[in-house]
């Protein structure tokens, strides 16, 4: 059987960091990880790029906290709309500095990895903030190279920089990280082979931060609405019992779980009444309110 990956070549990127890195581990290509390079190769929501285009920096991820009221407007006003994806793009952006809050004292020298970087939002706003080295994976050769171009046009080319590889086997070398993260990528992986890759890349006393929609155990399994978001995004969403487990059995010990679940529903009910709804929103909504599925902030420490 062909196993390899024609629409993004994965290894490529990875074998040029060989030289540079003294523990490399080739980058595992499943057929699904090619249909999840396809995919996010494909992707051009204008729920995403017209959000990102506010002010330049391109996420994918979803927002938290309270709606801005005040802000928003007169709905019959001709720029309400325009007014409505500014206040989506701010909560989302409000989402990564939560989970910039998390990673504690950064120093200029040090290096933070985003695993599943996406078009790179996080990664700018982690080094304008720590003023650090930001090193980005993704599946994906056009978020990679728009993650790239963006680091290109702000001149900060040398300090964030995506690359195509697989998250499972990253080419950074064994205990130089200082903090590292998952924002919405964790549910396209194995967790323990996921948390082993952070364990082993993180610096003993470094920090790994995930935010991640994940099923409650105490609903049973996941509901019809998980199991809808699943087939939507064609990822394989897990339990907190599971995160907790596998953080457990690889050195990564929790210092914060936060319940993100109620500051998410007012980014989704507003996002519910805008243009740019794209169908999910309902799933969304209804799975956060009957208990089957909580948004979560986890921040561990590599001891
Ligand atoms: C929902 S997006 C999140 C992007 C980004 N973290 C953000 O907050 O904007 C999921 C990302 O995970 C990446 N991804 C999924 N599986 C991956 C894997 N095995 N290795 C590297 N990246 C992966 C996808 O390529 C995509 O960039
Ligand atoms: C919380 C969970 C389960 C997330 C699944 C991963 C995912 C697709 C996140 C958002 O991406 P996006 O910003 O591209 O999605 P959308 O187009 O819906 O905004
Ligand atoms: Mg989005």
């Amino acid at each position: 059987m062909d196993l390899s990956v024609t629409s993004t070549d994965l290894s490529t990127d990875a074998a040029v960091s060989t030289s540079a890195a003294s523990v490399f581990i080739p980058a595992p290509v499943t057929p699904y990880q090619g249909d999840i390079a396809r995919y996010w190769d494909g992707e051009a929501r204008p729920v995403n790029l017209r959000l990102g285009d506010v002010d330049g920096l391109y996420h994918h991820h979803y927002g938290i906290g309270a709606v801005d009221r005040t802000a928003l407007g007169d709905t019959d006003d001709s720029a309400y709309e325009k007014r409505l994806i500014a206040e989506l793009h701010r909560l989302e952006s409000a989402q990564a500095e939560l989970l910039l809050d998390h990673f504690g004292p950064v120093e200029r020298d040090d290096t933070l990895v985003d695993a599943g970087c996406g078009r790179g939002g996080s990664m700018v706003m982690a080094h304008q903030r720590f003023g650090c080295k930001v090193e980005g994976v993704t599946l994906s050769a056009k978020q990679a190279d728009f993650a790239n171009q963006r680091a290109h046009e702000l001149g900060i080319e040398d300090h964030v920089h995506a690359r195509v590889c697989n998250m499972l086997g990253t080419p950074f070398e064994t205990g130089q990280i200082a903090a590292s993260w998952n924002n919405e990528s964790s549910m396209y992986v194995d967790l323990h082979d996921l948390f082993a890759e952070h364990s082993r890349i993180l610096e003993v006393g470094g920090r790994y931060v995930t935010i991640t929609g994940c099923w409650n155990p105490r609903y049973g399994q996941p509901s019809k609405w998980v199991s809808q978001i699943n087939a939507h995004f064609e990822c394989n969403i897990h339990s907190r019992r599971e995160y907790l487990r596998a953080m457990a059995d690889n050195r990564l010990v929790p210092q914060a779980v936060v319940d993100l679940t109620a500051a998410t529903l007012p980014y989704w009910e507003l996002r519910a009444t805008s243009s740019l709804v794209t169908g999910i929103e309902e799933a969304f909504i209804n799975s956060y309110k009957d208990g089957s599925f909580q948004y979560l902030l986890i921040a561990a420490d590599r001891v």
